[in-house]
């Protein structure tokens, strides 16, 4: 087998120990390189003339990604996790206990595991790369840092700064390790090695002493102090989790465990946890994620087909939408644009978007405000077609009218190039229509962003009939520069996920309207894993654009998607939610919690009946959103459950630790969820007939994924 690691020795005695894995673009620690470690260490210690040693990647812009998530994977036992655990501990002992300097030289993603093997050297210095990151975000795949990382990151940057970092999976930039202490020193990449060198040169320094404030020295220095700590940190998790994610508590435990008795039982409480959460459904949901965005940045969107350069880009519109799409590709993209609206404040207001981003990452110290300024320079704006012959893409995001879409298709083919690709931003209209008043339809398709642009990860790139393979290919290549995810979806009403979003909204309008109350519809839905309930998600994109959405969906789709009564009345009234600060809660006041306004239950006559059962709320409508889900698979919508289940979690937030609706479904059985849907159609109504290929799937037992 080839080696991973190669130990070379310089003339100064330090020795270099280069991890490079044949083959890989990234280094991961494996099971079956403890040996291979084992020997090297056991070579250094008997080579009197080594006087220290330097850890460093043979990888260009990456130090060690983490443990091989495919090894987790392969285990069947929690056991079996649990040794490898203890396996790395064992390593990262030997390594921690040569009485030499030992110094890891890091550049670029320096992950999970890999920041473990680097918190186990004495010393770490860094490049100041933008690819250089520190962090360990082993909590965002369902797991625990199990390299002894809960153990040695709080003895070196103290517990909170600790738990923040491992309950969240942040992950550090260069000048922020530093100022943490995580790492000794920052230098250009081209000094890396020979600063890491002279430092083990220079002997193994004691950590420099951090600056401890006042009240982490009597909150961290006592018992009590440190318990304090713990339990504000679980009522934090728990607040966030809905008690949906087990990693987070266990992480505190292992910590907790660790500085209270001592590393030995902390190492030890962190192998048992580790061993159990990756045999967790939550972990292995939320890893099934990650493989699955992997495999689509490989995807073109259209097979073979490449995509063509997008040099220049014209936004129509510059609302909400289009400031938002005109700021991610200038500052993610990196891509000149050119904003066109119809008057001077829609142009402010896209220049504004930007500039507030862009703002914020200098303020966060993730750009200087000369490369803010640049960026800024990107941006252009008019309220002519001027100055657009030569964009590549123009991206419209005016209002759902397709008259005006028309329109707008007709100046782009006048005044741009017979290449300029047409997108549309529609959430609604189907691409072919709005393609109908094209010269040139194969240059036409939609892109469709979810708000707000900059937070939001997933694009729809929805192809027509007539679309070319390159406009598809070009479009999703674009959307990946501006840090999108995309998903290739069928041209049809509503796309994929507004579509199944529509039934969910709508059996939680029929639950209001039967007396479940406002806040006690959220809570079950955020109970049931959702970042926020329907009825916030209302106000939040404006009632009135459900409104708008509905007829068009009904029209296209069925009767099935028939909104209830309720948006008439609430658009009598003038609710349009948050954007006229009149919705189902109250805006404007100063008070901390959110509040109903309650003045909506007489605006629908209603008055709130006993709340039903959290559980059973949630359960009527998701039941809506999975069954449409499946629609969508049955008619090509989506080409995959797995682009149903990243269009869903990335779209709509539908819960990560399920994995997203379809292998949601597989855990409750195709069975069991028509057996639910018939019970709802008895009761209910029709709106809840199973479709054709879940009572299909529950004959034969199939699933979505093998
Ligand atoms: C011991 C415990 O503490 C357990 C752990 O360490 S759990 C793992 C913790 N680490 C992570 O969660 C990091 C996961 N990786 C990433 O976030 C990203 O890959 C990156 C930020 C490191 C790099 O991103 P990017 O530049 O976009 O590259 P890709 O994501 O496309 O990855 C390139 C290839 O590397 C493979 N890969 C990356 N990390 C891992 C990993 N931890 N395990 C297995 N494979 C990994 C990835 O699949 C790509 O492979 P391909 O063959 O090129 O498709």
């Amino acid at each position: 087998m080839e080696k991973s690691f190669t130990l070379s020795r310089l003339d100064s005695g330090i020795a270099v120990l280069t991890m490079d894995v044949p083959g890989e673009t990234m280094n991961t620690l494996r099971a079956e390189f403890g040996p291979e470690i084992c020997e090297m260490l056991a070579e250094i210690k008997s080579d009197a003339s080594i006087r220290g040693v330097v850890i460093i990647s043979g990888k260009k812009d990456s130090f060690v990604a983490g443990a091989d998530i495919s090894m987790l994977d392969a285990c069947s036992t929690a056991g079996d996790a649990r040794e490898l655990s203890k396996q790395g501990h064992e390593v990262f002992f030997a390594l921690e206990s040569l009485t030499i300097p030992v110094v890891a030289a890091i550049n670029g993603a320096c992950l999970g595991g890999g920041l473990e093997l680097a918190l186990a050297c004495h010393q770490r210095v860094c490049s100041d790369s933008n690819k250089t990151m520190l962090g360990l975000p082993e909590v965002q795949l369902g797991l625990l840092p199990g390299g002894g990382g809960t153990q040695r990151l709080p003895r070196l940057v103290g517990i909170a700064k600790a738990l923040d970092m491992m309950l969240t999976g942040k992950q550090l930039r260069p000048k922020q390790a530093l100022k943490l202490g995580l790492v000794d020193d920052v230098v250009p990449e081209s000094i890396l090695l020979q600063t890491a060198v002279e430092m083990a040169l220079a002997g193994a320094r004691p950590a420099k002493k951090r600056k401890v404030s006042l009240v982490e020295k009597l909150l961290e220095g006592t018992p009590v102090g440190r318990n304090i700590i713990f339990d504000q940190a679980l009522k934090q998790v728990n607040k966030k989790t809905q008690g949906n994610y087990p990693a987070p508590e266990k992480i505190i435990d292992c910590v907790r465990q660790g500085m209270t008795k001592d590393m030995v039982k902390g190492l030890e409480v962190e192998a048992q946890h580790f061993g159990d959460l990756v045999v967790s459904s939550e972990s292995e949901a939320l890893r099934s994620i990650f493989f699955a965005t992997t495999d689509m940045k490989k995807e073109s969107g259209a097979g073979d087909v490449s995509p063509k350069a997008v040099n220049k880009v014209m936004v129509l519109g510059g609302g909400l939408m289009g400031g938002g799409i005109a700021s991610v590709t200038t500052t993610k993209a990196k891509i000149p644009v050119r904003v066109k609206d119809i008057s001077e404040t829609g142009l402010s207001n896209a220049l504004a978007y930007a500039y507030k981003l862009l703002a914020k990452g200098v303020k966060r110290r993730h750009m200087t405000p000369a490369v803010r300024d640049n960026l800024m320079a990107l941006m252009t704006t008019t309220t002519e077609y001027k100055g657009i012959k030569d964009a590549d893409m123009v991206v419209e995001a005016v209002f759902e009218d397709l008259n005006l879409k028309h329109q707008m298709v007709k100046d782009v083919e006048r005044e741009c190039g017979e290449h300029t690709i047409f997108a549309s931003n529609t959430s609604s209209l189907p691409i072919k229509q709005i393609a109908e008043a094209a010269e040139r339809p194969e240059n036409v398709i939609g892109l469709h962003y979810f708000s707000p642009v900059e937070k939001m990860p997933l694009v729809e790139v929805i192809a027509h009939e007539k679309t070319s393979p390159q406009t598809i290919a070009t479009t999703v290549a674009f959307a990946r520069k501006q840090g999108k995810t995309p998903i290739v979806v069928k041209d049809g009403a509503g796309f994929y996920v507004n579509r199944i979003l529509a039934l969910y909204m709508n059996e939680a309008a029929n639950l209001l309207l039967e007396g479940q109350s406002v806040d006690h519809l959220d809570k079950a839905l955020v109970k049931f894993g959702f970042p926020v309930g329907p009825m916030t998600l209302l106000d939040e994109v404006g009632i009135d654009v459900g409104a708008k959405i509905s007829p068009i969906l009904e029209k296209e789709l069925g009767e099935r998607f028939k909104a209830p009564a309720a948006f008439d009345k609430l658009l009598a009234d003038d609710r349009k939610g948050r954007k006229n600060g009149k919705g189902f809660y109250q805006y404007g006041n100063k008070a901390k919690k959110k509040l109903v306004d309650e003045s909506v239950y007489g605006v629908l006559g209603l008055t709130p009946a006993t709340d039903k059962e959290p559980r059973a709320v949630a359960e009527r409508c998701v039941m809506q959103m999975l069954n449409e889900a499946v629609r969508c698979l049955e008619e090509g919508i989506i080409s995959s459950p797995r682009d149903g289940d990243i269009g869903a979690i990335f779209g709509i937030g539908f819960p990560p630790f399920l994995g997203g609706p379809f292998r949601y479904m597989d855990s409750l059985g195709a069975k069991h969820l028509v057996e639910t849907l018939k019970r709802y159609q008895s009761e209910f109504g029709d709106r809840f007939t199973p479709c054709d290929r879940l009572v299909e799937m529950a004959e034969s037992g199939a699933k979505f994924y093998d």
